[in-house]
């Protein structure tokens, strides 16, 4: 009976077998068909249970059941991390993150590296990137360091084992995840990209996760990729750029944490060193892409249109918005900015504007370098006519500003060099100060909300501004009740003196009441810190490097002599006084970055930048760039040109098409630059020029200054100068 059935169950079976697998001839299989009749149907539907077919379902089902275990030790991996991101900031709980650890076996595995970072020994060097960096391997969006689309690599080549290395570029170790042995070209970054010593720049090294081997095992870094920029596909996605991780809030969170904030310059510098040379920063609910390259520079200038756009400062804008005060220049954009700002050049950045300030800026710094000496003279110490004097420069050089300011744009001196100067003036600079360090902790919040909350953060943002209002105000008060009395005097009578800024706007009426307060507020508020703090890196500097100081004064003495008194003529035969303002705009840019929305779609670096993308220059690692300054480290203004005097190789080298200019650009560039530039350079060239014609000045450090990014780039804390009469 057992064998009757066997039989009858088998046979069918097995002809079938042989009809699929052909190891019987067709005609036993046709046979067989044409003598079973019917019953072949119904051998069909046993198909599924033939041996093959049996096996390559087992197998499929094997490979589903390893896929779903690999998945679930990611979504694990994955879990692990967030509670421990959450417990370590103290985010809200998911509830997913339980689950899944469950669910991938609830004792997760984490790879060598990934459980060192979560449960670190000792912190490893740059601990925030390296927190970055773990996200990487996971796919996960909040951390990813390199671009999201890595490129499919072979898991058999190139998986060395991980080790600790040391980058030949930066000379700095790194430690982590995504660690790879590259022998070819020596070096390899663990985090993103690295530039070769050889080829900076073109060449790329990234660590790129290897399929399941990144499971239980490190990453591997895959060869070294060139990157064309004639590739024969045309420029990559936008999506590709490199980038600090897409989420914006966690990014926030670290910054915040860390107080990179005050160090966002240095923050740059290193990401460039491990993106490359353009990177996507995602902080909060803003999104830029950063570059550092003068030839992608001079692309962005060519894409920034008629009406060049600026970050808007959301804190000043609405500063203004809730106190119903207009907006001046800085704010605005469109037609109404053009046509206030081709007014206001004319009185502030035209040559025949600059002859009729030179000569106030030039009355303030012979006064400071005065009352400079008188204090050399009864506080200092040496011989009767050889005195010198070791001092903070910085609150002088505050009050230096701001008299130059107050006296170019209201035509008025305010006698801050006097033994008393006024309580009020002490409260402006005070006061702007205070805006420039609550400016950039507002940027990433809702000012609005931060209002209705009385949050203090606000309330002293709002109130320094508030300040720098009611100081304006006052003193345009004034201005118009001068020029009252003026146009009121007998004629022929007039006072011919410069009535400044103020006066000349009023005169030429073309602006309202209400635009020129706006414009002048601006003008006061940016025109005292921005040029103050880089007169303190100027003397550090050529305090630091006497040699340099000499061939400065050198040249000054030498062209002050033979202007007999003209200060556009001193300035002009001696470059090098231009030069030495360039050069610590270059190592200390006051703004650390230039903004545009490119109006076109334009090409970086080979990657596709869409229209209206906020594209930051990043000043900082520009101008210490080895790829773009010989020796950057050195101070030396003669690489400017002005050591042949009168020729400003600027010019000479700006080759737009090349990207050969764009190197120094700390007033910004193209129609929206600085409109306090010709103010400022001036005002500072002067000063030096009477400092150096005065002084002697040294330092008793020459160490690097530390610095700090408050909206304007400052020393950490101000340097100390021996100011020795010469
Ligand atoms: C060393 C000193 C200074 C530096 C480095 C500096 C830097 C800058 C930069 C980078 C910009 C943005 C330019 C751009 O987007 O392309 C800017 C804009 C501006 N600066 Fe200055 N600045 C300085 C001094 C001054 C002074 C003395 C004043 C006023 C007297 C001033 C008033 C302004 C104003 C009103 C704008 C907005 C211009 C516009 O949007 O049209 N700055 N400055």
């Amino acid at each position: 009976m057992q064998s009757d059935l066997k039989k009858s169950l088998l046979t069918p079976i097995k002809t079938l077998t042989y009809c699929v697998t052909g190891e019987k001839t067709r005609d036993d299989c046709t046979k067989h068909k044409s003598r079973r009749g019917s019953k072949v149907k119904s051998g069909v539907t046993h198909l599924q249970n033939t041996h093959p077919m049996r096996s390559y379902q087992a197998e499929l089902e094997r490979e589903r059941k390893v896929c779903e275990a690999l998945t679930a030790q990611k979504n694990a991996e994955r879990a692990a991390m967030r509670t421990h991101f959450r417990r370590k900031y103290h985010l809200s709980k998911n509830v997913k993150d339980t689950g899944r650890v469950r669910s991938g076996g609830g004792k997760v595995a984490l790879p060598r590296e990934l459980a060192q970072m979560v449960y670190p020994e000792a912190p490893v060097k740059d601990e925030a990137f390296g927190l970055l960096s773990a996200f990487q391997g996971l796919g996960f969006s909040a951390g990813i360091y390199t671009s999201n689309k890595q490129p499919k690599t072979s898991s058999t080549a190139n998986t060395e084992p991980c080790k600790l290395m040391l980058c030949v570029f930066c000379e700095e170790k790194r430690t982590g995840m995504g660690l790879g042995v590259f022998t070819e070209n020596t070096h390899v970054l663990l985090k993103g990209t690295c530039w070769t010593e050889s080829d900076r720049g073109s060449m790329l090294v990234s660590c790129v996760r290897v399929g399941s081997s990144a499971l239980g095992r490190s990453l591997c870094v895959r060869p070294v990729i060139r990157r064309s920029r004639s590739s024969a596909g045309g420029p990559r996605r936008f999506q590709d750029i490199p980038h600090t991780g897409s989420n914006g809030w966690i990014n926030l969170l670290r910054f915040w944490k860390d107080g990179r904030f005050s160090q966002l310059h240095k923050h740059m510098e290193n990401t460039f060193r491990q993106l490359g040379p353009i990177y996507r920063e995602y902080l909060g609910s803003q999104s830029s892409v950063n570059i550092m390259m003068p030839v992608d520079i001079g692309e962005l200038f060519r894409s920034e249109g008629l009406h060049p756009r600026r970050m808007t400062l959301q804190p000043w804008a609405t500063h203004r918005e809730t106190r119903r005060h207009s907006k001046g220049v800085f704010l605005k954009n469109g037609p109404e900015w053009r046509s206030d700002r081709l007014l206001l050049n004319r009185e502030v950045m035209v040559s025949s504007a600059v002859r009729r300030f030179l000569p106030l800026l030039d009355d303030v710094a012979q006064d400071f370098c005065h009352a400079l000496r008188q204090r050399l003279e009864t506080k200092g110490v040496g011989e009767t006519g050889q005195r010198s004097l070791t001092l903070d420069p910085s609150p002088d050089l505050f009050r230096f500003a701001l008299e130059a300011s107050c006296h170019v744009l209201y035509g008025e001196r305010i006698g801050l060099f006097s033994s008393k100067p006024s309580e009020e003036s002490e409260r402006f600079i005070w006061a702007v100060e205070r805006m420039l360090a609550t400016t950039p902790p507002l940027l990433y919040l809702p000012p609005r909300l931060l209002l209705r909350l009385h949050a203090p953060l606000w309330t002293q943002h709002a109130t320094a501004w508030d300040h720098i209002f009611s100081h304006a105000e006052t003193r345009i008060q004034r201005g118009f009740q001068r020029l009252q009395s003026r146009s009121g005097g007998p004629p022929g009578g007039s006072d011919e003196r410069f009535p400044g800024v103020l006066g000349q706007l009023i005169e030429a009426g073309q602006l309202s009441v209400e635009l020129i307060r706006a414009n002048i507020t601006e003008l006061m508020a940016g025109g005292v810190d921005t040029t103050a703090v880089p007169l303190q890196f100027a003397l550090f500097e050529l305090a630091r490097n006497p040699d340099v100081q000499e061939r400065v004064r050198t040249q000054a003495l030498s062209s002050w002599k033979q202007a007999a008194g003209n200060p556009q003529k001193a300035l002009q035969g001696a470059p090098l006084l231009k030069g030495t303002v360039k050069e610590t705009l270059r190592l200390y840019p006051v703004g650390i970055t230039v903004q545009r929305y490119p109006v076109k779609d334009i090409v970086l670096q080979n990657y596709h930048v869409p229209a209206g993308t906020l594209v930051q220059v990043c000043l900082y690692p520009l101008g210490r760039s080895h790829e773009v300054f010989e020796n950057p480290q050195r101070f030396d203004p003669a690489r400017w040109g002005g050591a042949d005097r009168g020729r400003d190789t600027e010019n000479v080298t700006m080759k737009t098409g090349s990207g050969g200019g764009f190197r120094s650009l700390a007033f910004g560039f193209g129609s929206r630059q600085c409109v306090g530039r010709r103010i400022a350079e001036n005002e500072m060239q002067l000063l030096l020029l009477h400092i150096l014609r005065n002084f002697r000045l040294s330092v008793s450090s020459t160490e690097e200054l530390n610095t700090k990014y408050t909206l304007i780039l400052q020393p950490e804390s101000p340097p100390r100068i021996t100011f020795s009469t010469l």
